[in-house]
Parts: structure tokens; C-alpha cells; sequence
């Protein structure tokens, strides 16, 4: 579930038109070897190479001056202002490029209901969801009597899931947001800064050649889709890498669960609070006569020994990847164990022994198993294979296409805990 695409699906004129209007804003080439195909009602259109495209080969290249940018804007308002001028263009010359977005992105704090946020079982998230919410609520807020509270939530969706942070700006490239993300891509984005120019985000790769400094000072910068080094075929689909994100980053922002992320991760513990007490539950459960206050006392001062030892580095979402366990909790935790009783039986824990029962505590806190999940999504995917949009679906304030996100989702955050606690020595 990712793109919610038009009712009337553009014809092969619409197809034109957008390219034809790209070529107005001064995008090159004329022609460009790539066309946009319908793949599915999950993910939307894509980009397919129409002629075989050479190694670093230019796909399509597209000036700042067709983008829009948060550029000089205040980071905590960015998509508020990106937003508002993505809806002013909707009374300007932009219909080509306007026809070809989808009506929205199925975005969780926008378009999910609560019971929908609830199935994602993972609390910093859920809140996550929450504070954009707020966001969402105070751009609604401050376009009140300019656009309805529809159009807003259209704009963000389309905001977040189409723009890309380059150099701490973020910038939505027509034409070339109609990438659609892998891993295994085989292309790539970059900016090409004219000489002249002092405005302008840079993108990850920046490169001013020598040709273009000749060519003197009025030019803007651009952005280039360039293909990578082993070049695409035709019929190919044009792909770029959106980041090594985990799942969260993918579904808050872009609507949609990579189907297996490598790079996904699960949070061990939020902050050195959480860390400390965790701690404290194993040493601190047999002493009868602890009190809540005297037990977050001890917790406090823990982290103040912590902070002391460690210096004040941030140590938020400490987490563990298939590539391994988060060096900061690993030195966090160590010195916790070093510095006092690591069990109830006063005996030291192993550090091991210490991240095992954190793994085993966070999974036997999910209200499903990854065992359960598992029979959960091959059911829902039946379901949706039958289109059967309602059977068996805990309740009718769930949709399934959001629960199928939903599961996936945690069934992720969970086959890490799994092979965390696989890799840990007993
Ligand atoms: C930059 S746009 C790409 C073009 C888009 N598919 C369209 O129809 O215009 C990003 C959106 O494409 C979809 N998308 C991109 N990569 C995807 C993937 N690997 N799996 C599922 N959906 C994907 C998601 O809806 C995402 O929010």
C-alpha cells in the first residue's frame, strides 16, 4: 500500500504532456530515453528506460528553478511551506505535472486511523506519527480560509514522500520523483552547481566542471538523474536509493514497508532513562521496601554517573541492526554493569546476559509473536489476493491495506530482536 493513484489514469497524451512541460521549464534532453509506466496500485507509476542508457549517461536533467525547495526556510516548518507553494502552482502552468501525481500518499499520520497507528505496536513510533500529526495540524492552521483540510493533508503527503534532504535542504525534483526506491539501484542523483550561483541546495554529489564555469553566471543550478555505472536497459525501470533507512523512516515518509530492509532496526533502549531503569527492574524487583520514587531516584542518579563517565554525547534510540548492536549502548551498558549489581542475586551480569532479557523483555511486550505475525500477513495476503477488503480484521475501523503495512512493519522490528538475540554468545 503506497500511492492512491487517479481515478482516471493518464492516457499516453498525459504521459507527453508531462515531459513536453518539463522541456518548457528548460529540463534536457528534449527527448529523454525514459518514459512513466503504470506498475501497480501500491506503488504507483514508475520510470522505464525506453532505449538502452549508458554507463553515467544524463537521464534527465532538471533545473532548480522547477523545483521546489525549503530552501532559506525554518527546518521545523519545511513541508508546511514546500506545501503551500506546491498548492499556489495549482493555479499556475504546472496541470502536465500536477496530472501526473497521485491524488495522495497513504501516509500513517495522515490518512491512518488510530486503531491503524495502534497495529504498528512500536510506541516511539506511534508518537513519532503523533508529533506530525501536529505538524499537519498547524499547516491546516495556518492555511485556514486558503485551502481545506484535504488539500493541506494532499500536500504533505506529496511533500514528504516526493522530496529529498540534500546538503540539510529539502528539494522535490519534477520529473525525477518519479523514481521509485531499491536498494539495488541503478541510478543516482546529483547536483551540478553553476558557478554563479551563491543559492541552491547541493545535492549529496556535487560537481561544477570546468565547462560550465565558461559558460558563465546566469545559469541555475541542476539537478541531474544520471545512470549508474552499469548502465540500464531498455524496458528497464529507472531506480534510485531513497537511503539505508529503517522501516520507520520508509513508512512515516514515504507510505510504504520495504518488503526486506537490511538496514531496518529496533530500538534497545530510547535514552539513557530507559537503559538505567531497565537495569534497576533486574537488580532493584526483589528489594520489598523500594518505593517508586526512591527506585526513579536510583535511576536518576545512575544516568548522572553515566552522563559523568561518558560525557553528554546523545545517546537517543540506541538500537540494534542486522549489522550489529549500537556502539553507544554497548559502552552505556557496559559501564551500568561495571558500576553496580547486575542482578537481583547481586552476582555481575554479562553484558550478553544483560542485552538478552532487554530482547526477550521488548518481545514478550508485543501483543503478537513474530510466529503469530507471520500467519497474520500470509492471511491478510490471501484476503487481498481475493479481494476480500473486510473479513477477519480486528476491527472495522482497520482498513487491510494499512494493516498489511502495519504488519509487515512490526514483523520487521521483531525478526531483529530475533536474530539480536541469535547473535548474542550464551
Ligand atoms: C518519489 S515517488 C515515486 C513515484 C511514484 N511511484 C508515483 O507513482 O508517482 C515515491 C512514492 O512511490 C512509491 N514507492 C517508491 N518506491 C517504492 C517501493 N520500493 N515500494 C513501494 N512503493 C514505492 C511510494 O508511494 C512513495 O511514496
Amino acid at each position: 500500500m503506497a500511492a492512491t493513484l487517479r481515478a482516471d489514469s493518464p492516457t499516453h497524451q498525459a504521459e507527453t504532456a508531462l515531459f513536453d512541460w518539463l522541456v518548457q521549464q528548460c529540463a534536457t534532453p528534449a527527448c529523454p530515453k525514459v518514459e512513466r509506466r503504470y506498475v501497480s496500485d501500491d506503488v504507483g507509476y514508475c520510470l522505464v528506460a525506453t532505449k538502452e542508457v549508458a554507463p553515467e549517461e544524463v537521464i534527465l536533467s532538471v533545473p532548480l528553478t522547477a523545483a521546489i525547495t525549503s530552501e532559506g526556510v525554518d527546518e521545523s516548518r519545511w513541508s508546511t511551506h514546500m506545501s503551500i507553494e506546491l498548492l499556489e502552482r495549482q493555479s499556475g502552468s504546472c496541470q502536465p505535472w500536477l496530472a501526473a501525481l497521485p491524488v495522495h500518499v497513504d501516509l500513517p499520520w495522515l490518512y491512518w486511523s488510530d486503531a491503524e497507528l495502534a497495529e504498528l505496536q512500536e510506541e516511539d513510533t506511534i508518537a513519532e506519527a503523533g508529533q506530525l500529526r501536529a505538524v499537519f495540524e498547524s499547516a491546516c492552521q495556518e492555511l485556514e480560509g486558503r485551502f481545506a483540510r484535504q488539500q493541506v493533508a494532499w500536500a504533505l503527503s506529496l511533500v514528504h514522500s516526493r522530496s529529498f534532504v540534500m546538503q540539510g535542504c529539502h528539494v522535490w525534483l519534477p520529473g525525477i520523483d518519479m523514481c521509485n526506491h531499491t536498494l539495488a539501484n541503478n541510478a543516482g542523483i546529483r547536483c551540478v552547481r553553476s558557478p554563479g550561483s551563491c543559492q541552491g541546495a547541493s545535492a549529496v554529489e556535487e560537481v561544477c566542471p570546468p565547462q560550465a564555469a565558461a559558460a558563465g553566471s546566469q545559469e541555475p543550478d541542476r539537478f541531474e538523474l544520471v545512470a549508474g555505472e552499469r548502465g540500464i536497459a531498455a524496458g528497464e525501470e529507472v531506480t534510485i536509493s531513497y537511503g539505508s533507512w529503517p522501516s520507520d523512516v520508509f513508512l512515516l515518509f514515504f507510505g510504504f514497508v520495504p518488503a526486506s530492509n537490511p538496514h531496518d532496526s529496533a530500538v534497545l533502549f530510547y535514552d539513557l532513562f530507559d537503559l538505567s531503569a531497565f537495569q534497576q527492574r533486574l537488580v532493584g524487583s526483589a528489594a520489598a521496601d523500594e518505593t517508586e520514587e526512591s527506585a526513579w531516584a536510583a535511576v536518576v542518579a545512575k544516568v548522572q554517573q553515566l552522563e559523568a563517565q561518558l560525557g553528554h554525547q546523545d545517546f537517543r534510540r540506541m538500537a540494534a541492526t542486522a549489522a550489529g548492536i549500537d556502539a553507544r549502548l554497548l559502552d552505556a551498558a557496559q559501564a551500568l554493569l561495571l558500576a553496580g549489581r547486575g542482578s537481583a542475586s547481586g552476582q555481575p551480569m554479562s553484558l550478553p546476559t544483560f542485552l538478552r532479557l532487554r530482547c526477550q523483555e521488548l518481545l514478550e511486550s508485543y501483543p503478537t509473536s513474530l510466529q503469530e505475525d507471520q500467519v497474520l500477513l500470509q492471511q491478510l495476503e490471501q484476503q487481498a489476493a481475493a479481494g476480500d477488503g473486510s473479513a477477519a480484521l480486528p476491527s472495522g475501523t482497520v482498513r487491510l491495506p494499512q494493516l498489511m503495512a502495519a504488519v509487515g512493519y512490526r514483523l520487521g522490528k521483531k525478526q531483529v530482536l530475533h536474530a539480536t538475540l541469535a547473535s548474542l554468545p550464551s
